[in-house]
């Protein structure tokens, strides 16, 4: 990374069943993550924390129904705009927005925040995150995100959420193992790029990443990497709040970093999200979301 990295820290939790991922932010600065990239040579300023509401200060909302099927976005809306601001104004500073999630609603924000004409996104993920409020099981906003930054369903009136632009066919998941029936149909039938478990156990990892970068990076200036700790298998990030088994392995998670970092297309945005101390052994996923952003920001082992 040859711009200096400025930290964004998004405490949000709205968008997750498991209170615990608001404190993801503190616990990824905790385990180093500006000394580690210090430690590769690479300019790190912390910007602090966006500002999230709690939901304890939150008035019950009336309408039960709308409520369900898609918790807190309102307030989702609210706390995406101040990040959107605070990626556009580093971006704008020539600086490098990399967002501490949180729960994944919050790449709703970053993405908005992006300044780049035609941006390609690589997903790392266990989950599609393309449930809509007509197909979410749970309500949780965080399994929504791709869909409502992509424009699905009732997403696609949400400019706030729908970013202009992204095109679907530069979009690229990759590591999926866990998706709700009306997801799975939308991602079937939408010119999005998905890859399963099974191609990474097909092809291995490194030819899929390749494969993921080529679509997010083909006719785009600049991408956009999205980290969900869940990607890993869960003997590795044990601190999430939907963990799923057959993840990644650690080395397997670390070379696809490693792959983003020497991508031709130039990187203009990441978040790493869902890393739950609360959940988590000893700060492990906190140290690995660390370890793994600074590899995708150019730390070498040599
Ligand atoms: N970012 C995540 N961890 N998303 C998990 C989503 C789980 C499930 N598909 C849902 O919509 O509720
Ligand atoms: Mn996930
Ligand atoms: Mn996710």
């Amino acid at each position: 990374m040859d711009r200096q990295v400025r930290l964004i820290g998004a405490p949000m939790d709205l968008g997750a069943d498991r209170r615990g991922v608001d404190m993801g932010p503190s616990a990824i600065r905790y385990a180093g993550l500006a000394d580690q990239l210090e430690s590769a040579a690479i300019e790190c300023v912390d910007y602090g924390d966006v500002t999230v509401p709690r939901p304890e200060e939150l008035e019950p909302v009336a309408d039960e129904s709308v409520d369900g099927r898609a918790k807190y976005l309102a307030e989702t809306e609210v706390v995406c705009e101040r990040i959107a601001s605070a990626v556009d104004s580093t971006a704008s500073a020539g600086e490098f927005p990399l967002v501490l999630g949180g729960d994944h609603s919050i790449a709703i924000g970053t993405v908005a925040g992006t300044t780049a004409d035609d941006i390609g996104i690589v997903w790392f993920d266990a989950h599609g995150d393309c449930n809509t409020p007509e197909t979410t099981p749970s309500g949780n906003v965080h399994g929504m995100p791709l869909a409502a930054i992509l424009g699905f369903g009732s997403f696609a009136d949400t400019d706030w959420a729908h970013a202009s632009n992204v095109d679907p066919e530069n979009v690229a998941l990759v590591g999926l193992r866990s998706l709700d029936e009306g997801e799975r149909r939308r991602i079937q039938e939408s010119p999005v790029t998905a890859y399963t478990m099974s191609d990474i156990d097909d092809r291995g990892v490194t030819d899929v990443v390749e494969s993921a970068l080529t679509v997010a990076g083909d006719g785009t200036d600049g991408l956009h990497v999205s980290l969900d700790m869940d990607w890993l298998d869960p003997n590795e990030a044990p601190g999430v709040g939907t963990p799923v088994r057959g993840g990644v392995s650690y080395r397997e998670a670390h070379v696809a970093m490693e792959y983003v970092a020497n991508c031709d297309t130039e990187l203009c945005s990441m978040e790493v999200v869902e890393a739950n101390p609360i959940l988590d052994t000893h700060n492990q996923t906190a140290e690995l979301a660390c370890e793994l952003t600074a590899s995708a920001m150019g730390k070498r082992i040599l």
